[in-house]
């Protein structure tokens, strides 16, 4: 289950049906074909019957005796030959039905309408645009789709925006459940139907509105009231939706989650815009001294943000190296977890994180192992011993909407949920977040930094990296960050996280107690 969490699972499930409905079109070819069969016997038969004669004024007729005769050989013969195909029909029907027990449950579907839901939130889609099939961003950007959503469609999302607290995005998706109902010839839902739900989501709205606010950790409304005058609408809370409506705010330590949750969806529709103060600082450069090997292929590094350092490295994998890592990870893939508050180190799974995702092992294959040496040279970082200087690989496929809400990857030793193990305090917390994109992205899915202010388009091979600690080994929670929606397309990573406990050797320690790390070499900025 969880399948609306990976594509990659859905074009599995794309071919399972491919398969059912081939064999879905024979059952009903031979169903056909025997009803024809037993049809065309039975009009015969009752056409005889309807007369209602006993059998002795019947039969004394003999081409009605004749055509008795004819009807129990060669007409019985199609008929014969329909109920015993009935066997193969029972066998198609079993073969149909076994498969069927791997598709979606309710839960699916639900976690796929919620995920429209949010898409559509996260990129302020329109939602009759949606409805009709557009998926659009700008005029520039569009995927039609094969075909448009239903009144009941509609409603189902809304009641699903609803339940979740987007009361706005509910609204907005009941009332074009209502439009489209009533221009549909084929109904799915009647105007009826769907009104009582439109006025208990416009009065919840309104409630919201007036007693908490537009925006929190667990709803959202409009800024305005569909209906009446709302007085006391919570000034404190409009007024800071409003700052955040500044393209220039960033998140900080003291964020409310909702504050970031919308400063997380603006750099995702790429809205930020970084002053140039700032950006004009940003290099491009070919790196090619660190290692004998980087003089025949230089590392293209890309700055992204210097304080505190964002970077990615152009290429870094090769197409073939990009399958490979998918291959490996495609037979055991996984709902992702995340750690949570009340679960501490044991991971959970939420809507914070709509992805599946398996381990590649260091030493599975010899040119994960390149890699893993590649990556080490790149960033002057020990990546030994196995999954102790850094974690095995852990790839990932997004689903439908897929994302991850920000946050951070170091405090793997903080968490609340029990003391460290030994192990754990020996291999040290997550230093450095090194993590390739295996395949392009069509629209979405950048993975956004709320304090840096930085987003980063997923590119087949391109590698993006930061550091979690600072000098001191104390997380930076300034790298906050998170994977955005995937309007269109397959979103595969694949992390390699390095760990603080071996590289003593590899990183030294700075002259100032409590500083970033840069980028060669590990040098600092303050
Ligand atoms: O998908 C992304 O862009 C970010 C993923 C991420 O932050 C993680 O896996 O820890
Ligand atoms: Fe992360």
């Amino acid at each position: 289950s969880d399948m609306y969490s990976s594509v990659a699972e859905l074009e599995l499930l794309y071919v399972k049906e491919q398969h059912v409905g081939q064999r879905l079109e024979d059952f009903l070819l031979l169903i056909k074909q025997q009803t024809a069969a037993i049809d065309q016997y039975l009009t015969e038969f009752r056409e005889i019957r309807s007369a209602n004669s006993d059998s002795r004024a019947v039969i004394s007729n003999p081409i009605n005796a004749f055509h008795m005769m004819r009807r129990l050989t060669i007409s019985w013969q199609s008929v014969k030959t329909a109920l015993e195909t009935q066997v193969n029909v029972t066998e198609i029907a079993e073969d149909v039905l076994n498969i069927s027990k791997s598709f979606p449950n309710d839960e699916d579907l639900s976690g796929a309408a919620f995920s429209l839901a949010q898409l559509q939130g996260a990129y302020r889609l329109n939602v009759s645009q949606l409805a009709s099939g557009n998926v659009q961003m700008s005029d520039r950007i569009s995927f039609p789709s094969l075909r448009g959503l239903n009144a009941r469609d509609c409603l189902f999302i809304g009641k699903h925006a609803f339940n979740k607290g987007l009361y706005d995005q509910a609204v907005d998706w009941i009332s074009t459940a209502a439009e489209v109902a009533q221009s549909e010839s084929n109904q799915s839902a009647t105007v009826a139907e769907i009104k009582p739900f439109l006025s208990t989501a416009i009065r919840v709205h309104d409630d919201v509105l007036e007693k908490k606010g537009p925006l929190g950790d667990n709803w959202r409304t409009n800024p305005e009231p569909f209906k009446r005058r709302v007085k006391t609408v919570r000034l404190g809370n409009q007024s800071k939706q409003q700052r955040i409506a500044d393209a220039h705010t960033l998140a900080t330590d003291k964020s409310p989650v909702w504050e970031e949750t919308e400063i997380f969806f603006r750099l995702c529709r790429g809205e930020q815009s970084r002053p140039t103060r700032v950006t004009s600082k940003l290099k491009c450069r070919h790196i090619s001294h660190t290692q004998p090997y980087f003089m025949v292929r230089p590392l293209k590094l890309e700055e992204h943000s210097l304080v505190p350092y964002i970077a990615v490295f152009h290429d870094f994998m090769s197409d073939a190296e990009t399958e490979l890592f998918k291959s490996l990870a495609i037979e055991n893939l996984e709902r992702s977890a995340h750690g949570s508050k009340r679960s501490g180190r044991q991971g959970v799974t939420s809507d914070k994180r709509t992805s599946k995702q398996s381990w590649v092992q260091d030493g599975s294959h010899h040119v994960v192992d390149k890699i893993t040496k590649r990556i080490s040279d790149s960033v002057g970082l020990n990546s030994q011993p196995s999954n102790v200087g850094s974690e095995y690989y852990q790839v990932a496929n997004y689903g439908i909407g897929g994302r991850y809400t920000p946050h951070s990857d170091h405090g793997v030793l903080s968490q609340s949920g029990g003391q460290p193990t030994e192990f754990e305090l020996m291999r040290g917390d997550r230093i450095l977040t090194f993590m390739t994109y295996l395949d392009d992205v069509e629209e979405g899915g950048a993975t956004v930094f709320t304090h840096a202010g930085v987003a980063v388009k997923p590119k087949k091979g391109m590698s993006v990296f930061w550091w979690n600690l600072m000098s001191d080994l104390s997380g930076d929670t300034s790298t906050r960050h998170g994977g955005c929606p995937v309007l269109h397309g397959s979103k595969w990573i694949c992390n390699k996280w390095f760990h603080s406990g071996e590289q003593f050797l590899k990183r030294p320690c700075g002259n100032q107690p409590k500083s970033r790390i840069s980028y060669p070499g590990g040098g600092e900025r303050s």
